[in-house]
């Protein structure tokens, strides 16, 4: 079933989160497989995908993963250093991408200095020569798939509340200055976040129990309510963030 918006996506509910890590690495390993030519994904940031980073470097998964085939951008990043703490680059490259065979031009990272207004537009023109067309084309997904998380105040990627990307309709990538997390960012837009087979959210922790009971709803305060897909949405999450006790 498609679930083009947040709230008619499917939903996974697993023990922990490494039970969600190793749920989304096998899919993701599935997808990149039987893909036909290149994949392109959207690697989230922050602290959830760690386990699922961690899980993909490793050898026996590392020597199944076809890592020529697959094209990997970020769906946001601080606007720091590769080498700051803050850096979803940075944290990629440290678990993943230091420790697997995957060729240094399949990696494309957001740019990380200059005028963010720029860098973002660069980060566009990127992925447009990536896709073939200046424009979003429908039913010719940007993205292969993205990974999303969820903050505690309703925002993903970096789609934070009350910021002018939350409005953005034609452009891919954009700044954002957000007024409740450090750093300026940079951002994929709800457009390029639409144009993708699959959209998964990797949500664990009691913390996030509240938000996502709200963005299930489809709470239009919330950045992460108005995520859209051309294909599936789906929703992996442990008990905790799903509100369940654990067994
Ligand atoms: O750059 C970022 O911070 C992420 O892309 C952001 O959208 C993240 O997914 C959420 O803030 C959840 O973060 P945690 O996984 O650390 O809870």
């Amino acid at each position: 079933m498609n679930g083009h918006d947040v709230m008619s996506a499917q939903e996974v509910v697993l023990e922990n989160a490494d039970a969600v890590a190793r749920h989304v690495a096998a899919f993701l390993l599935e997808k990149a497989c039987e893909a036909r030519g290149i994949f392109r994904i959207a690697l989230s940031g922050g602290s959830t995908p760690k386990k699922l980073y961690t899980l993909m470097a490793a050898p026996s998964y590392a020597s199944l993963f076809p890592w020529k085939k697959v094209q990997f951008f970020f769906g946001d990043d601080r606007f720091v250093p590769a080498d700051s703490p803050d850096s979803n680059r940075g944290m990629v490259q440290d678990i993943l991408f230091s420790k697997v065979k995957v060729p240094t031009a399949n990696i494309h990272p957001m740019p990380d200095r200059g005028d963010p207004d720029e860098a973002a537009r660069a980060y566009e023109a990127e992925l447009k020569k990536a896709y073939g067309a200046d424009r979003l084309i429908p039913n010719k997904p940007l993205f292969d798939m993205v990974l999303l998380g969820l903050g505690e105040n309703g925002h993903t990627a970096s789609l934070f509340p009350r910021q002018p990307a939350l409005e953005e309709t034609t452009r891919w990538v954009a700044p954002c200055v957000p007024d409740d997390a450090p750093h300026t960012r940079l951002t994929l837009t709800y457009p390029a976040i639409a144009s993708s087979r699959y959209v998964l959210f990797l949500v664990t922790g009691t913390s996030k129990a509240e938000v996502l009971e709200r963005v299930r709803a489809g709470d239009p305060a919330e950045p992460a309510s108005h995520i859209r897909s051309d294909g599936q949405i789906e929703w992996i999450v442990d008990r905790q963030a799903a509100g369940q006790p654990q067994e």
